[in-house]
């Protein structure tokens, strides 16, 4: 694709029906349109957040409180969204976040989610808490671009496990998620007693684990309780400490990024460990309640950091122009989370690229209105802000 805006006048001259699957193009409207439609459990664990969803105001609110300055004259006829990220090309900066469970949205879940990633070429990262295991998603993906989220597990063979697999299955770089050695405190999900694992949703990956079945007798069996209790027993690893990273390296030789880094000190302290780089996040709002906006630390972290290492960043996008502001503040790239969720909950693979499509196409656009022509170029000199 050489221009990603083409794509609007594919739009225009074709209809939205026969490019796209009939869904909005602003994904705001997208995340209305999933509430109606998908069953209140899974809509709810999908779009709820923490406590009393505070942090996952104040993301958005971070992203109102930067405004884009555009500028004029500057030959913007020839564009190029394509950026490295740990040595990697990516066609765009914005990968498709570690989002797990994702067959509570679509029967074939994290499968179509690969599919659609392969297809535009932009880097899945396939959560630990999958439905379907990292072969069945590696050969869904097939030549696709592909990364793998790691929850540390309490069980140290049952991590050294999933990173053999990963890396046997081709993917390239490991993102370790900090933020959640436990589930935060979700009260959508607390009211509807809804819960994806206990319904054996998201625990694909552990219950073809080896060393996970070692843990309870070699195999799952057919009342699953056992084993979902042991999932619940291993699952997060809340002992963990900075000590503990050199067990990351040893067991996996790609890069290594950190994820829900949000204070500057987290950040110096996991480039002082020779980690390959960081994601800015607060999981979405997901986690903390009353945390601050994510996009709030990104300069911060920068500021610490950008020189020495690659920052990334997520929790909160969901426009070209979102994308736009945290380049502009110093992120290589983005992550998006609930969009491409939504999009697969309503259409399927063709929902995930449709998500993916449009939030290129208004990146490129807004871009292109504000006078760049490259991520590069993007400078906070391009916002004016709080
Ligand atoms: C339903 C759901 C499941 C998620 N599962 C994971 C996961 O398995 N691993 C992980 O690191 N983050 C997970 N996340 C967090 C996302 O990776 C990401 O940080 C967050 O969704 C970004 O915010 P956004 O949704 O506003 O884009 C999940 C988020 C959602 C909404
Ligand atoms: C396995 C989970 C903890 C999934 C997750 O990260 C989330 O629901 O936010």
């Amino acid at each position: 694709m050489s221009s990603f805006a083409d794509f609007q006048n594919e739009i225009y001259l074709n209809g939205l029906g026969d490019v796209l699957p009939g869904l909005p193009t602003d994904l705001t409207r997208l995340e209305r349109l999933a509430r109606k439609r998908l069953s209140p459990g899974a809509h709810g664990y999908v779009a709820g957040s923490a406590g009393t969803g505070a942090t996952a105001r104040a993301n958005r609110e971070a992203f109102d409180r930067w405004r884009i300055v555009p500028r004029m004259l500057r030959d913007v006829t020839v564009r190029d969204l394509s950026v490295e990220v740990l040595g990697a090309s990516l066609p765009a900066p914005v990968l498709l976040g570690p989002v797990g469970v994702l067959s509570i949205v679509h029967p074939d879940g994290e499968l179509a989610v690969a599919r659609a990633a392969s297809a535009l070429n932009v880097p899945m990262v396939l959560s630990s808490a999958a439905s379907y295991t990292i072969e069945e998603v590696a050969e869904a993906g097939g030549e696709g671009p592909r990364w793998f989220q790691l929850y540390w597990p309490k069980d140290p063979e049952i991590a050294a496990s999933f990173l053999g697999r990963a890396k046997a299955a081709g993917y390239t770089a490991l993102v370790v998620t900090l933020d959640t050695p436990m589930l935060g405190w979700r009260p959508h999900d607390l009211d509807q007693a809804y819960l994806p694992f206990l319904r054996g949703i998201g625990v694909a990956n552990y219950f073809s684990d080896p060393a996970f079945l070692k843990g309870i007798g070699g195999s799952v069996g057919a009342d699953r309780s056992t084993a979902l209790l042991h999932w619940a027993a291993i699952f997060g690893n809340p002992a963990v400490t900075w000590d503990d990273l050199g067990f990351l390296r040893e067991h996996w030789d790609g890069p290594i990024v950190l994820k829900g880094i949000q204070h500057t000190d987290d950040a110096r302290r996991a480039v002082d460990a020779g980690i390959d780089g960081v994601i800015v996040s607060n999981h979405g709002g997901r986690q903390v309640d009353g945390a601050v906006g994510a996009l709030d630390m990104l300069p911060e972290v920068v500021a610490a950091v950008g020189e020495r290492t690659t920052v990334l960043f997520d929790s909160g996008i969901r426009s070209g122009a979102d994308v736009v502001k945290a380049l502009a503040l110093g992120a290589r790239a983005v992550l998006v989370g609930r969009p491409y969720a939504y999009g697969l909950g309503l259409a399927g693979e063709a929902g995930v690229r449709h998500v993916l499509r449009c939030l290129m196409a208004e990146l490129d656009l807004t871009m292109a209105l504000s006078g760049i022509t490259r991520p590069a170029d993007l400078t906070p000199e391009f916002l004016r802000g709080p």
